[in-house]
Formats: C-alpha cells, structure tokens, sequence
C-alpha cells in the first residue's frame, strides 16, 4: 500500500466527459477555458500591431520544431533545440512592450489594485487632520461624520451629493463661512466624501453641557443612533471634539484625534466593536 498522497490534481479530477478513450474532467475544462481567454488577452493586445506577425513567426517555429522532434530529424532537432533554449527569452525582449502593457493593464484592474495596494486610510487620516488644523485655526466651525459598519444613506440624501477624493482644500472649502455648501455635516463613507449640508439627528441627552449648540448635539445624535465617527470644529472656540458611541469629547489635540480616528478604523476595533446604543 502506498503511503504517497494523490497529487491535488487527481483528487479534483471528475470525469465530465470523453473523447474517445481520454477522459475530460472539470480541471481541464478549467484550464482550457483560462487558456482561452488568456490567449485571447493577449491577441487583444497585440491586435494591429507588427507583434502578430512575430507572434505567428514564433509559432511557426514552434510547431515546426514539435514536426521535426516527432519525425526524428536529429541534425534539425538539434538546432530546435538550442532555438528552444532562448525562446522564451526571445520572446520577452521581441514582446517587451506588449508585456510592460499587460502588466500595466493588470495592475490598473481594480481586483489587484485592492490586494497589492495599501488602503489609502492613512491618506485619509492626513487629509482630514490637515483640514481640521486649518478650521480649528480660524475657528471655522465643521461637522464631519465618518461612516463605519451602519449605513448613512438616510443622512446623505439629506444634504447635497458629492462623491469626490477626501482633500483638505476640498474640506476646508465646503465649510468656509461663504460656501453654499458650509451649513451641515459632511459625511464620508469609505474613500469618499459623499455629500454635503446633511442634516444629523439632534441629541436631546440631558447628561449633554447645556451650552452646546446644534453642531455638536447633531454630532452626538448621529453617534446615538449609528455607529458613526464623528469629529466637530467649533466656530466659536477653534476646540475640536470627537463623538462616538453617544458620547462627546471636548477640546482634543491633533494627536488625540488622529489616535481616535486611526484606533476607529483599525479592523481589529471593528471587529470588537460594541453596537451602537439604541436610540433613546
Ligand atoms: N441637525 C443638524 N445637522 C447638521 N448640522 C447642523 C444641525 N443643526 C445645526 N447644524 C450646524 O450647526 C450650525 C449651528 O451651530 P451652533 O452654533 O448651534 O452649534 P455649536 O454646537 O454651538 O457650534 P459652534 O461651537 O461651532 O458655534 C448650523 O449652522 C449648522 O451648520
């Protein structure tokens, strides 16, 4: 008895169908309709280009060396030979452009973007903390609430949609006192701004400083009623806050609100993440 595993290969082999005596199985249906469609890939990409005529020199050789092996040619075979020895070679520096093409075009295909490329969260981080520097400087009052697991859809049909790059010029530009834009709350889901001057549910807790204004019990509301992040520039002071989970904190530094806004959107916080509290 053999203590030798079957090879993966034989263990997914299930027999679809035959030709004549040779079995077709799911992996090479599998692997006939990858080659396929990167055969096609690549005929796409040289299309009307000079590399379809190299393309088919190559495959000449190719299968006149397949003809000469299979017939016994030696002197013939030989010279294949050695031609074989370089041909890959041959053909990465004839199809060099073709290839530098392909890779680009892979690279550009949003489902590799996503594995080989970091998650643009620390860009976000910068931007955000840029623009509440400059406001919290010239006391320009903001409200912006950052989505996370609870959707805000709601919220952002309430306001003016946007769907543009998280900026600190863009940010700062909305809430200056002359845009049309400034009154409300921004709301950010994902990489994006979505929209603009949404209307946030009020908080109405009692436990709240009864000096704060709308902005901040909005600020509060939201986070009573969601699991939103969500961070306030006082008009009136310059102090930045930070709400969530129904409570606010007042009068932050940049650093503690990097920290809080970088500790809300680690995925092992999400993960651990208490629900958002019921509406009262
Ligand atoms: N429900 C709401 N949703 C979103 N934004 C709101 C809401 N209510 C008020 N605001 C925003 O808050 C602004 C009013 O701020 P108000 O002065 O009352 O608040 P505040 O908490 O005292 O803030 P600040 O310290 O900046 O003055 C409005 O101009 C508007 O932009």
């Amino acid at each position: 008895m053999s203590l030798v595993p079957a090879p993966p290969s034989a263990l997914l082999f299930l027999e679809v169908f035959r030709i004549g005596f040779v079995p077709v199985g799911w992996l090479d249906l599998l692997d006939i309709a990858l080659t396929a469609v990167l055969v096609y890939q690549g005929y796409r990409l040289i299309r009307g280009t000079i590399a379809v005529q190299v393309a088919v020199a190559l495959l000449g050789i190719y299968a006149l060396s397949e003809v000469v092996r299979a017939i016994g040619l030696t002197t013939l075979n030989t010279l294949f030979g050695a031609v074989g020895d370089v041909f890959v070679l041959a053909v990465l520096i004839l199809f060099a452009p073709e290839i530098r093409q392909a890779l680009f075009l892979l690279g550009r295909n949003p489902l590799v973007r996503r594995l080989v490329t970091q998650p643009p969260r620390q860009k976000i981080t910068d931007e955000v903390v840029g623009a509440l520097r400059e406001m919290s400087r010239d006391r320009v009052g903001s409200l912006i609430a950052f989505a996370r697991s609870s959707g805000l859809r709601n919220y952002v049909e309430s306001g003016t949609q946007i769907h543009a790059e998280v900026e600190r010029d863009l940010l700062t530009s909305i809430f200056f006192p002359n845009s049309p834009l400034h009154d409300g709350a921004v709301i950010v889901q994902g990489q994006k701004i979505e929209a603009a001057r949404c209307i946030l549910p009020v908080s109405d807790a009692r436990t709240l400083d009864p000096h704060l204004g709308l902005r901040h019990r909005a600020a509060v509301g939201l986070t009573e009623r969601t699991d939103a992040f969500v961070v306030v520039t006082s008009e009136e002071t310059g102090k930045i806050s930070v709400a969530e989970n129904g409570k606010l904190d007042v009068d932050l530094s940049l650093d503690e609100v990097e920290a809080r806004f970088n500790a809300a959107f680690s995925p092992a916080r999400r993960d651990d993440d208490e629900p958002a509290p019921p509406a009262p």
